[in-house]
């Protein structure tokens, strides 16, 4: 899709779709306590393909590249007593590192088997019982396992105690389970390395009540945005976010502020946040940021920096390698085009020199929705094509008319 060099039309106002981390995670809760109404649910393909599952009378379940509910689903297999399941997906879904999860689940008492390769999809997985109610498992690869865990922490007889080893990734989306688990009456306590889910049933708070649950919308949805606003220094407005929110990617806020001059307002009453820029605004000479705690986000700021001629030296992106595609080799090729010379190592990229982008630009996405979103702004510069502009359905099925809706075309 070719997008012309545009400007940004000031002051018009999104609607975002609901956060799919909360999403992914309500769908799975609700299957297994039947309690929770849900508002304002991702539209993403992911959640699509989570909630298909979940009604699926079928063993065989594709969930092609929807990390999240592979994840998740794999624990929530396991423990339907009697029933069998096979769980496959996207060839890079077969790729992509489950074997900490499975390791753990069998140390539980869960029988599951790889059907191809070790360690990767497509899984067969046999619903049991499960004896034991501690497990370890290492934090370092995915943030995605542990929750996958808590999530059905509080089915089991006993509950669920988690030890966790090595650095922990992606923490903000463990303290996301964990805050949804308590918004639904289910207890546990992090302390340190140890998280105890407590069983349900130990809980006299938690009845058969329905609890209602707004989903608020999708801050990692929203980076794409500030990235317009800080490129074009004109006002956007989203709907709905509040003030407080679950999502670690919220930290947007903050980071736009410090390095970009984009003011966050917020006001209350109507969830709208207007992204608002500094007209004066003392830019640093470098952005040092370590993105552990929202790889998701890490795509948007090298391109707006980029954009920017802000040199940038982004760490903690180990996970990066095992996404949708390899984040960091994807961004340095794709980064040069734009014109950035970017190093990369196991866990970084850092930016080395900017030059003059050439006239025809052409974006690859790798599979990856996020590659495709966070170049878009780029056309605030210079044209450029994106290829495969589909992508996006994984997260974001109506960027492209939102972006659409921004955005006039320069003659
Ligand atoms: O739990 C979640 O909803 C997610 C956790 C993160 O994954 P990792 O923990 O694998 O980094 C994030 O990148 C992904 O998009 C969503
Ligand atoms: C990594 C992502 O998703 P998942 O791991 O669920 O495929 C993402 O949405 O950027």
């Amino acid at each position: 899709m070719l997008l012309e060099k545009s400007k940004l039309i000031g002051n018009k106002t999104l609607e975002i779709s609901g956060s799919k981390s909360i999403s992914n995670r309500l769908l799975i809760l609700n299957k297994l306590f039947e309690n929770i109404i849900i508002e304002n649910l991702s539209n993403s393909e992911d959640t699509q393909l989570l909630q298909n599952a979940l009604d699926s009378n079928s063993e065989i379940i594709d969930i092609h590249h929807a990390g999240t509910a592979m994840r998740f689903l794999t624990s929530y297999y396991a423990i339907q007593e009697g029933k069998t399941f096979i769980l496959t997906g996207s060839d890079r879904m077969k790729q992509r590192p489950i074997q900490y999860l499975v390791d753990a689940l069998r140390d539980l008492g869960a029988d599951i088997t790889y059907l191809e390769n070790e360690g990767f999809p497509p899984l067969k997985i046999m619903g049991k019982k499960f004896e034991k109610s501690s497990v370890t498992i290492p934090a370092h690869i995915s943030s995605q396992f542990i929750s996958s865990l808590m999530l059905i922490g509080a089915k089991l007889e006993n509950g669920l105690e988690i030890n966790l080893v090595g650095k922990v990734t992606s923490k903000p989306y463990l303290e996301m389970t964990l805050k949804i688990l308590r918004t639904i009456g289910i207890s546990y306590q992090w302390e340190e390395n140890t998280i105890q889910i407590f069983p349900d049933m130990q809980n006299p708070m938690r009845s058969s009540q329905i609890i209602p649950f707004v989903v608020e919308s999708d801050w990692s949805s929203a980076s794409y945005f500030y990235s317009i606003a800080a490129i074009a220094r004109d006002t956007i407005n989203l709907r709905y976010f509040k003030p407080y929110s679950l999502q670690g990617d919220s930290i947007l806020r903050e980071i736009y502020w410090k390095y970009f001059g984009v003011n966050t307002i917020s006001e209350g009453a109507e969830s709208r946040i207007s992204l608002f820029p500094e007209y004066y605004f003392n830019y640093p000479e470098k952005i040092i940021l370590d993105m552990n705690d929202c790889p998701d986000i890490a795509q948007t700021i090298c391109i707006t920096a980029t954009a920017m001629n802000i040199p940038f030296e982004i760490t903690g992106l180990s996970t990066l390698k095992v996404k949708e595609t390899d984040r960091l080799l994807a961004l340095k090729n794709e980064l040069f085009k734009i014109g950035c010379i970017a190093e990369i190592t196991d866990d970084s990229i850092t930016s080395q020199k900017f030059f003059e982008a050439n006239e025809s630009i052409s974006i690859a996405t790798y599979n990856d929705h996020r590659m495709a979103m966070s170049f878009a702004p780029f056309c605030l510069i210079k044209s450029l094509n994106i290829e495969n502009e589909d992508v996006v359905k994984k997260s974001y099925p109506d960027f492209w008319e939102d972006f659409d809706n921004i955005l006039e075309k320069l003659d």
